[in-house]
């Protein structure tokens, strides 16, 4: 698993190691941390032009140390001081001994960097980057040089992945004792590159901000059948869904229940010709859920229109996955109060509308937004998009790091509900079923798709083959 501490208990953590070290001995193993990871950017550390962009606390503190560390090994290192009176001392006076200096023109040194340190805030940054540090970001930006973020993309909210205004885009980010939640949630992640963790030896709580499951995890939780399973002890998945306007959402929501461990899939609606056509084991009925025969968990939704269904599941004993038609109007009472889990499934539109403010401030605030929606309904929420995320009103939030941005194709979100919905009825909790369903999605998602467009269909006929990789990886 990988694990993402917010900001308190990062602190906390570092404060608890610092009173057993000698003074400036954690900042050290942070800066010789980061100086190595530059030299394996640069290959050749001696000769090579090093900007330093420093602001006044310590993630500027690390920046100069580091940047002294590459002086020593022959670089050109030159710092760029936001706040000359307030650049951390002792860092500053490393640097100077090192044979670094102090950058009289910043655009000059930018111009013609190999590397840029981005050292201007970490996890004590509040609000986007200030204006006086926007010229040279964007200098940064705009010239050849690899640009690094000292743990986290100045300007970025390590919290929770929001970038209130003008942030640097990194092409690596060196992040020191744990993961913040902003270096794997968007829209922040999208500006750290690719993230390496340096140990600094912090002790932290069992208990993460986020987590991301990684193969392993997933494996452990993927349903396989025991000698003594029949069909229905892998648990029987009810799908409501499609409608005259749209019976292919019933096709692709069956297509991903077939491949999510349930031992059954019933279909409920008036695709059931289509879905014949497909998939023949299928069992389907026209009438109402409650008619189709007993089943472990039901997903209600999916090209639904305005069908019928969603009340009647709700009232069911059993988890539900209620997803697109079925999130319209949802009744908070009406999942709250039921017996069972319920997974929402809704993509950053439909939460909007659920929580009755703008898709643009769910995009924003994706981790604010999904624990909101957990919470007024008192269900578990996977909110899709460029990260999706699993969170429940409290404990940490699930965040998925298989998905692509091929998978933003019509359909595919119907396959994730049926996969889901399998998975709840072959046992799973609603955390988990939501995120190894959004995990081997998001793989599959890739292997349909290689680089070129994807249909759902195909993301569909792609589990299988994930599920494989996966389960292999599986002590
Ligand atoms: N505490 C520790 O033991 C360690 C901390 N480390 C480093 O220390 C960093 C945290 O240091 P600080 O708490 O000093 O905080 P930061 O250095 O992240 O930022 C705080 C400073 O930036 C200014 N600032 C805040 N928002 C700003 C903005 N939007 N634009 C410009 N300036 C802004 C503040 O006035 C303050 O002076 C970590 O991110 C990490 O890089 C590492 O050395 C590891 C050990
Ligand atoms: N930019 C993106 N990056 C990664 N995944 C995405 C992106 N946009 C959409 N997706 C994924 O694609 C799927 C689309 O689902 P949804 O919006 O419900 O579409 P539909 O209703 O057409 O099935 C979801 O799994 C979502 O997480
Ligand atoms: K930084």
């Amino acid at each position: 698993m990988r694990t993402a501490y917010d900001v308190d208990t990062v602190r906390a953590a570092e404060g608890e190691l610092m009173a057993l070290l000698p003074p400036g001995a954690l900042m050290q193993r942070a800066a010789a941390g980061l100086a190595a990871a530059c030299a394996d950017m640069l290959g050749r550390v001696y000769g090579a032009r090093v900007v330093l962009l420093v602001g006044s606390g310590d993630n500027g503190g690390d920046a100069l140390y580091a940047g002294a560390r590459l002086a020593r090994r022959g670089a050109g290192v030159g710092a760029v001081l936001l706040n000359p009176d307030r650049a951390h001392p002792e860092g500053l006076a490393a640097l100077l001994r090192a044979g670094g200096r102090v950058a009289d023109d910043p655009f000059e040194v930018l111009a013609v960097a190999d590397l840029v340190l981005d050292g201007i805030t970490g996890i004590g940054g509040r609000g986007g980057l200030r204006p006086d540090a926007i010229p040279l970001a964007r200098a940064a930006r705009g010239s050849n040089a690899v640009v690094v973020a000292v743990d986290l993309p100045s300007g970025v909210d390590a919290g929770t992945g929001e970038v209130p205004g003008e942030a640097l885009r990194a092409d690596a980010t060196v992040t020191f004792g744990a993961y913040k939640p902003g270096l794997l949630i968007d829209p922040a992640r999208e500006y750290a590159g690719a993230v390496r963790l340096i140990p600094i030896g912090l002790d932290l709580p069992s208990v993460p901000s986020v987590e991301a499951l990684q193969h392993a995890d997933v494996a452990d939780l993927l349903p396989t059948p025991g000698a003594e399973s029949d069909k229905y002890r892998r648990g029987v998945v009810g799908i409501v869904a499609g409608s005259a306007r749209y019976p292919g959402a019933a096709v692709l929501a069956v297509a991903g229940a077939l491949r999510g461990g349930a031992g059954a899939v019933r279909y409920v609606g008036p695709g059931g010709d289509a879905v014949i056509a497909r998939f023949p084991e299928t069992l389907v009925s026209d009438g109402s859920p409650a008619k189709a025969g007993r089943v472990q968990a039901w997903v209600v939704g999916p090209g639904l229109g305005d069908g019928p269904g969603v009340d009647e599941v709700l009232g069911s004993d059993v988890p539900v996955l209620v997803d697109a038609d079925g999130l319209r109007c949802l009744d908070p009472d009406a999942v709250r109060g039921r017996p069972a889990a319920t997974l929402l499934t809704p993509h950053a539109g439909e939460a909007a509308a659920l929580l009755g403010v703008p898709r643009e401030k769910v995009e924003a605030e994706r981790l604010a937004s999904a624990r909101e929606l957990a919470s007024r309904y008192g269900a578990t929420v996977l909110l899709k998009g460029s990260t999706t995320l699993v969170a429940d009103a409290d404990g940490p939030v699930r965040v998925n790091p298989t998905g692509t941005s091929w998978l933003a194709t019509a359909g595919s979100g119907d396959v994730l509900s049926g996969l889901a919905g399998s998975l709840l009825a072959a046992g799973l909790g609603a955390r988990d079923a939501g995120s190894v369903a959004a995990y081997l999605h998001g793989l599959a998602g890739r292997h349909a798709s290689q680089g070129a467009p994807a249909t759902a269909y195909g993301v569909a006929g792609a589990v299988p083959g994930v599920w494989r990789d996966v389960a292999a990886s599986g002590g």
